[in-house]
């Protein structure tokens, strides 16, 4: 018997070295992938709104493929979607592939959970809410959403609301010197009591203009007013009510974030509220990253040491000299004093992970 021939079949079961080649029978059907984008996650099955401000807009329920298992797919991802993606009750689609992420917003480490985690994707605007009163607003919290934007390349809005129940003026003194937008939003006429408090028209919509367009995400301490401001800016005949039917759950029972329609907006106004998120991931900010949002302060640092962790002329550190001489401007020693602010934040922030014992957690502030 002479020995059999190599065929076609023989070749494809060659261990393939670096096991890198996609499965082949998977391609053809990825090929007609719609894309659809994340709304919510709730135990294993994503919301997607696919055909996104079409007439054809729907929502998709999808299940991951295998390979995704071990990814996080978040609110705001933009996610590749193949077999029944009609949307049709009781019908789910298969999700394969998560495109390529603008921006990412990680949540911290904390006691319940040692690992920072993406919480959303491809946000444009981190949108900061805080009370002028009742819970009393902390620069604490501001500045850690500060430093979270700023790493992550989202610009930053201050959001102040409660406004009629205090002057907001001291609190956002603490700011001035920062390049940061501000609303400032308020209960309407009926104000003076807490229930039900109907916004002030006017501030709503300068909220809504700085919202328009864009994917903002909002974040704030619970009481600070943030489903009153969600609540009227979103449409709630559209995805927040579709999905409220498919998960079968209202919008605060979940921990999960969620994204909502802007009311009236452009292509592609999406909010992102986030029950879950108190604090956000630092560890991995470094000085310079940091840095890079004080574009004023940036050209200081040419002249310091290599890794300079710019936090004190002792350590050789150039930018108090350098700003000192005016080269950023009359604001310079104010916006400098602003930096090492945030700075410290980014530090506590890393020791704080170290305590977790979060494994290779990184040092104090390495630079890059
Ligand atoms: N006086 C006044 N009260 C407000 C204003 N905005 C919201 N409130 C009231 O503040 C309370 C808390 O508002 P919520 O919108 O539930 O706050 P939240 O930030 O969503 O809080 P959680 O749901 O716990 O996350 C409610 O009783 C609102 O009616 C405002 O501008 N002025
Ligand atoms: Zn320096």
């Amino acid at each position: 018997m002479s020995g059999r021939e190599w065929d076609e079949s023989d070749v494809r079961i060659r261990p393939n070295k670096r096991g890198t080649r996609p499965r082949t029978k998977d391609r053809p059907e990825h090929r007609d992938a719609v894309v659809g984008r994340i709304v919510t996650v709730d135990r294993g099955r994503y919301t997607t709104v696919v055909d996104e401000d079409t007439a054809d807009e729907r929502v998709v329920i999808a299940a991951r493929a295998r390979e995704l298992r071990r990814t996080a797919i978040v609110p705001g991802d933009e996610v590749d979607l193949v077999g029944d993606v009609s949307g049709t009750a009781d019908t789910l689609a298969r999700l394969v592939r998560i495109r390529d992420r603008r921006t990412v917003l990680r949540r911290s480490a904390d006691d319940t959970d040692p690992v920072e985690r993406v919480v959303v994707a491809n946000a444009d605007q981190l949108v900061i809410v805080t009370a002028a009163a009742r819970p009393e607003p902390r620069t604490g919290f501001v500045d850690r959403a500060l430093v979270a934007a700023y790493d992550a390349g989202i610009a930053p809005l201050l959001c102040l609301t409660k406004a009629d129940l205090a002057d907001p003026a001291p609190f956002l003194a603490n700011y001035a010197h920062l390049d940061l937008p501000v609303v400032i939003s308020r209960a309407g006429s009926a104000a003076g009591e807490e229930d039900d408090a109907a916004l002030d028209p006017e501030a709503i919509e300068a909220l809504r203009r700085r919202l328009d367009g864009r994917i903002s995400v909002l974040i704030g301490h619970s009481g600070v007013g943030k489903s009153t401001l969600v609540n009227a800016l979103s449409d709630a005949g559209r995805a927040t009510g579709t999905v409220n039917d498919v998960t079968g759950r209202g919008r605060h029972t979940s921990s999960s974030a969620l994204a909502i329609r802007l009311a009236d907006g452009a292509a592609g106004s999406w909010i992102i509220d986030t029950p879950g998120i108190r604090s956000f991931g630092l560890a991995h900010v470094s000085a310079d990253t940091l840095l890079r949002a004080f574009d004023d302060l940036e050209p200081g640092a040419e002249q310091c040491p290599r890794g300079c962790e710019h936090r004190s002329p002792d350590d050789g550190c150039e930018l108090d000299g350098w700003v000192a001489d005016g080269g950023a401007g009359p604001a310079g020693p104010a916006r400098l004093a602003s930096f090492r602010r945030l700075l410290g934040v980014g530090a506590d922030a890393a020791a704080a992970q170290k305590e977790l014992g979060a494994a290779e957690a990184p040092g104090p502030l390495p630079s890059r």
